[in-house]
């Protein structure tokens, strides 16, 4: 079986330049499309198998990173944009012309994550951006219709590109999270 994971990454991961100085995410609509303007390099980039990041025809994983969200800046045509879901932790601001995410932010000031911004770089126009270090959310991927026996191979896939498979986020991230609640309950 032929295992497509994102089309970003599945010719192989593409190194980031490591002095990427920021650039501009355009959606895919070919009349007026939206543009938000990025400072600065993407951190923590990842493959996520969720349902609710957006992913481009065809994927069967988002790739998607942060960014501190002082540095995003929407530059043309943000009258298209719509929150997808209110209600979400990561309220993502979609283009109502082509359904692609431009970015997702945290409005609760008591998650551990606010202050970022989640973006997907394979919308910068440049390139030299940090590549994905990681996958999250595997197993999530049989929510989007994926068979649970194509696992194994889509697992095997993931690492044969660098890309460790976890079922949640990073040990780093999720120590991340831990220690967030852990320093609430301490306060
Ligand atoms: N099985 C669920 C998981 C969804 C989920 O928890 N997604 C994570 C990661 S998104 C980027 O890495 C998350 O933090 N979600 C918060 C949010 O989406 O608001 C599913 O697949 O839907
Ligand atoms: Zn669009
Ligand atoms: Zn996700």
């Amino acid at each position: 079986m032929t295992v497509h994971i994102h089309p970003s990454v599945d010719g192989g991961i593409k190194q980031g330049s490591g002095h990427f100085a920021g650039g501009t995410l355009v959606c895919k609509c070919s009349d007026k499309p939206v543009k938000v303007g990025v400072k600065g390099d993407v951190a923590h980039n990842h493959a996520c198998g969720c349902t609710k990041c957006w992913k481009p025809s065809g994927a069967t994983f988002s790739v998607v990173a942060v960014v501190p969200r002082e540095n995003v800046t929407v530059l043309q045509n943000g009258d298209k944009l719509r929150i997808v879901d209110q209600a979400a932790t990561i309220q993502r601001h979609a283009c109502t012309g082509c359904g692609t995410h431009m970015f997702g932010r945290i409005e609760n000031k008591g998650h551990a994550f606010y202050g970022l911004d989640f973006i997907h770089p394979e919308l910068f126009e440049e390139s030299g951006s940090a590549a994905p270090g990681f996958a999250a959310f595997v197993s999530s991927v049989i929510e989007s219709g994926v068979k649970p026996s194509d696992m194994t191979a889509i697992r095997s896939r993931l690492k044969e590109l660098g890309l460790e498979p976890y079922d949640c986020l990073s040990p780093a991230l999720m120590d991340v999270l831990a220690n967030h609640v852990a320093t609430a309950k301490a306060a």
